[in-house]
């Protein structure tokens, strides 16, 4: 990774070898080995451990605002926002952690942001044997906003649905919950 990060400073005209570059590559290669950790995850990992509930689950779970940070596979830029993981439990609640820990092995690897949605709800579909899975996300694109079109405020928002949670009444009372202005509690 090095090596390649001191061919990259080479190819823009920049010297690797002098003080300010010599630590460059060797950051950059850390950077990455974070960036990608995600890779060869298996997310079910973090849904195997079911918190015992006694049968009563509740009818909705949701987390959102969970922290969301990505690496587009068209320009290997980041982008980054929020997601937010509802399910419908059918017997099966896992510890609250595992959404997020589950969001970010997902996205610790090249990816677009439709695409880690759906991996995202299938992972829960398939871990929880969920009745349903809502995964919305909102995100800023490093490549839309820094370079080509320059669009700094734009947002992709994107939606991934399985089961109870395709449904259109069901989905909206989760949309409420999520939406900017909707009560939020606070520690
Ligand atoms: N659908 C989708 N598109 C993405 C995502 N991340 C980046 N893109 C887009 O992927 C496209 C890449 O298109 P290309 O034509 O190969 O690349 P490009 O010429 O650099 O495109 P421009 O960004 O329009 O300059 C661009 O429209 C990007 O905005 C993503 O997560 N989902
Ligand atoms: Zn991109």
């Amino acid at each position: 990774m090095a090596r390649a990060v001191r061919e990259l400073l080479s190819a823009i005209g920049a010297d690797p070898e002098s003080d300010e570059l010599r630590a460059t590559p060797g950051r950059v290669a850390d950077s990455y080995a974070e960036f990608f950790a995600g890779v060869g995850v298996d997310p079910q990992q973090f849904l195997s451990d079911a918190v015992p509930v006694d049968g009563e689950t509740g009818e909705l779970v949701l987390m959102r605002d969970i922290a969301l940070r990505s690496i587009c596979e068209h320009h290997l830029l980041p982008f980054r926002g929020r997601a937010h993981v509802a399910y419908q439990p059918r017997d099966r609640v896992v510890g609250l952690s595992a959404l997020p820990r589950v969001v970010d092995a997902l996205a610790a690897r090249p990816q677009v942001q439709e695409r880690l949605g759906e991996q995202i709800a299938q992972a829960i579909a398939d871990g929880l044997d969920a009745k349903g899975v809502l995964v919305v996300l909102e995100a800023s694109h490093g490549c839309v906003a820094d370079r080509g079109v320059r669009e700094t405020e734009a947002e992709a928002v994107t939606i991934a649905a399985r089961g109870s949670l395709t449904d259109a009444a069901a989905r909206s009372e989760v949309m409420a919950l999520i939406a900017p202005g909707s009560p939020r509690a606070s520690l």
